[in-house]
């Protein structure tokens, strides 16, 4: 008899929709009832996710053929705490201020844990929760954020294709390439809303 395999991705990565509290950028914010998100949903943004074995990252094939696979040839570490991590608090701000990339973002939590905040097809931020053993990809274009959680530390290897361009670029920039291509492969598909701002 066959069997689905269960997504062991539900181990480290989990997403919801957010309330719209000013509390603590730092809580879960949960909704009441909470309203998980699925993988199929975060794949329909665009954001892709792999559940791999961050003991071992420095012999894991798995981590080895994601990487070769999708060109990542840049890597290096990322540690978000006060005593790791130079200018902290203007980053830990910065961080968490809506922006995009004009690449991917490409984040493997080998330590602690943190929140990407995404933007669904109706503007509602999305959370998603790494922890330990989490590699998630944010597309280039996509509207977003970070924070760390409660616990107050992440250890985060960054990959990226060829040189890395680590740029911001706070909302709004619509008129930028990769973000109009973003919201044509992944926005404006039939059913799904649209996330342009009206100034653009
Ligand atoms: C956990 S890595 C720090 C966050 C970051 O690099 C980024 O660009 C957030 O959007
Ligand atoms: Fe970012």
């Amino acid at each position: 008899m066959g069997s689905i395999a269960k997504d062991d991705r539900a181990e480290v990565i989990q997403a919801w929709y957010m309330d719209d509290s000013d509390e603590d950028q730092r809580l879960p914010h949960h909704r009441d009832p909470k309203e998980f998100v699925s993988f199929e949903k975060l794949d329909e943004l665009g954001v892709l996710s792999w559940r791999l074995d961050a003991d071992n990252y420095e012999t894991d094939p798995a981590l080895k053929k994601i990487r070769e696979d999708r060109g990542y040839t840049y890597m290096d570490f990322c540690e978000v705490c006060p005593e790791k991590l130079p200018n902290y608090e203007e980053k830990i701000k910065n961080f968490y201020e809506e922006h995009l990339h004009t690449d991917e973002e490409i984040r493997y939590c080998v330590a602690g844990s943190g929140y990407f905040d995404v933007r669904d097809h109706d503007e509602s931020w999305i959370r998603i929760w790494v922890k330990k053993g989490a590699l998630i990809v944010l597309p280039a274009g996509i509207y977003h954020r970070f924070t760390l959680d409660t616990n107050n530390y992440i250890k985060a290897m960054r990959l990226f294709v060829g040189e890395p361009v680590w740029t911001p670029y706070n909302r709004p920039h619509d008129h930028l390439p990769a973000r109009k291509q973003y919201v044509e492969n992944f926005l404006e598909k039939e059913g799904a809303g649209r996330a342009v701002d009206a100034a653009a």
